[in-house]
């Protein structure tokens, strides 16, 4: 080799430096820059430019060497214009450029921007990695020599390092950019879909929501786990996404896990994740929602259904914000806050001996409970506006209201449902009435001391398939009919699709089949139908 044109190399140390280079996660410029760095420890150059292809022109973006001035790091190549360039592109080999080259050629690259002898030494070198090309490196020496070929060939191999290295970032940047894509379409879904509220909490008329509003805000501020009880469909999942909306890790991840909806069986590695092969099934590691929630908040729902075995891991991960996932002993940290909800006496449970105290301790720091419907029954009105609002965001129906006689209905109704029936009760009428008016007759709800299950009593409020004083015009269609039908049954089982005592159990359908069905009749898998599916 040359002594003129390579430079003292250290052998193993200088390829171990350029394999770390070519995996590093540095940034495109940071790479470029510590590429060239490497470069000037194996070769000698005056100049060396590195070149990317954008819009058919070559662009110089990095330059290294006493001769690298501020027009050569400006430099552009039409490389149409250089078919020298042009090949050593397309054979995917690096060359260096004789005197001979120059004279029949398509010129230097550099004419008009440096003055460089003629027959200098010149190395162009390709950067090549997979089915891309991404530019090509420049060397140029004022000396009057050749590259010799064992340089020409050390300097390829640098120049497929560093295009792979630019591979894996370019495939970096798409996967950031992906994910966050994701991030934010995952965000305006749920904006669009909760109308970015919290919904009637600080705006309560009643003064016990309002105090617990506040509360809630001023919890929000802190890291302190939070168990939140109420009734079903009180809004104990709406209250623990403001809690997280109002905090500072607004911007990270809410991650629910619906303790009861998972089968006990897999609810430790749904915590904590797990690694591949840790059994039958799983077949690649997975993280947990302790990971997914990281930096953000975990509601853990019903989280009187967690089995006692599991406690113990989950008081743990508390503590120590620590915890190994399934099949793994590698202790993994993880940053979350927690906060917890359920419609159980938790106080029984405890009594019963099927939930820790020392759990219930660690996560009742700050309790607030949710009064039920028929214990604010003076935000029936607005709750009303609200909900028909956020209904007309997903179907479409616009400009529905409840008359004065209408609320007059749904005051006198004990709502055992609560948000969550009352929500259903509004779809329905929704459904059933030709205009925009829903008056006592669009509501299928009995007054206090009714059943608790309007759908299992009331008079419909439009004919029944069997009302034998049907007329032509009041004739529904048979999807219309199925779907109310369907919506009933949801109402009485909860959302419930699965299981004994599901809605598919009832209508005497096969779960599958009636999740088919629900979706040609368009009853999306809404979020207050769903309460055992993850
Ligand atoms: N503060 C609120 N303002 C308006 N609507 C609300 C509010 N809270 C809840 N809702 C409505 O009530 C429905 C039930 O709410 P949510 O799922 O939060 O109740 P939950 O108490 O967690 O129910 P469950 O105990 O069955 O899990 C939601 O779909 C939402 O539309």
């Amino acid at each position: 080799m040359s002594d003129e044109l390579s430079a003292p190399t250290e052998g193993a140390k200088d390829a171990r430096d350029l394999v770390e280079l070519a995996t590093t996660e540095d940034s495109v410029d940071e790479l470029l820059r510590r590429g060239l760095d490497w470069l000037t420890r194996v070769v000698r150059f005056d100049l060396a430019t590195l070149f990317l292809l954008r819009d058919g022109k070559l662009v110089s973006v990095a330059a290294r060497g006493p001769l690298a001035n501020a027009k050569v790091r400006h430099h552009a190549l039409t490389l149409s214009e250089f078919p020298s360039l042009r090949h050593a592109l397309e054979t995917r080999r690096a060359r260096a450029f004789t005197e001979e080259d120059h004279s029949h050629g398509d010129g230097d690259p550099f004419d008009g921007v440096l003055d460089l002898p003629p027959g200098h030494a010149c190395m162009v070198v390709p950067l090549c990695a997979g089915e891309r090309t991404y530019g090509v490196l420049t060397l140029d020496r004022a000396e009057c020599e050749t590259y010799p070929q064992p340089v020409v060939d050390l300097v390829e191999v640098y120049g497929q390092m560093l295009a792979t290295a630019l591979q894996a970032a370019e495939q970096r940047a798409t996967f950031e950019r992906l994910h966050r894509q994701d991030h934010e379409h995952a965000k305006l879904l749920e904006a669009q879909l909760s109308g970015e509220s919290e919904g009637i909490l600080e705006a309560s008329l009643s003064p016990v929501m309002r105090d617990l509003a506040r509360r809630a805000r001023q919890v929000a501020e802190t890291d302190t786990p939070v168990l939140i009880t109420g009734e079903t469909g009180t809004g104990k999942e709406r209250l623990a996404r403001a809690i997280h909306k109002w905090s500072s890790r607004a911007d990270q991840p809410f991650v629910t896990l619906n303790c009861a909806a998972i089968p006990a069986g897999l609810l430790e590695s749904e915590l904590f994740g797990h690694v591949k092969g840790a059994f039958t099934g799983a077949t690649k590691d997975r993280a947990g929602r302790f990971q997914m929630a990281s930096g953000g908040t975990l509601l853990l729902d019903e989280v009187g259904e967690l089995p006692v075995e599991l406690q113990a891991k989950l008081l743990r991960a508390l503590q120590e914000k620590a915890f190994e996932p399934v099949g793994s002993d590698k202790t993994v940290r993880s940053d979350v806050r927690i906060l917890a909800a359920t419609h159980v006496d938790l106080h029984r449970a405890i009594a019963e001996k099927r939930f820790r105290e020392d759990l219930y301790y660690r996560l009742s720091v700050f309790p607030l409970r949710l009064p039920p419907l028929r214990e604010r029954r003076e935000d029936l009105a607005q709750l009303c506006t609200f909900l028909l609002e956020e209904q007309a965001r997903r179907t479409g129906r616009r400009g529905m209201r409840v008359s004065p006689a209408g609320l007059a209905r749904l005051e006198s109704y004990d709502w055992p449902g609560n948000l969550r029936e009352l929500g259903n009760a509004l779809e329905r009428a929704t459904i059933l009435t030709k205009g925009t008016e829903l008056g006592p007759s669009s509501f299928d709800v009995v007054a206090h001391g009714g059943s608790a299950h309007p759908a299992a009593q009331v008079e419909p409020a439009v004919p029944s398939v069997l009302d034998a004083t049907m007329k032509p015009g009041s004739v529904l269609t048979l999807a219309a009919v199925q779907r109310e039908h369907i919506l009933r049954v949801l109402t009485l089982t909860r959302g419930r699709v699965y299981g004994p005592g599901g809605a598919a159990a009832l209508l005497g359908l096969k779960p599958s089949t009636l999740q088919s069905r629900m979706k040609k009749l368009g009853i999306a898998r809404q979020e207050q139908f769903v309460v055992d599916e993850v």
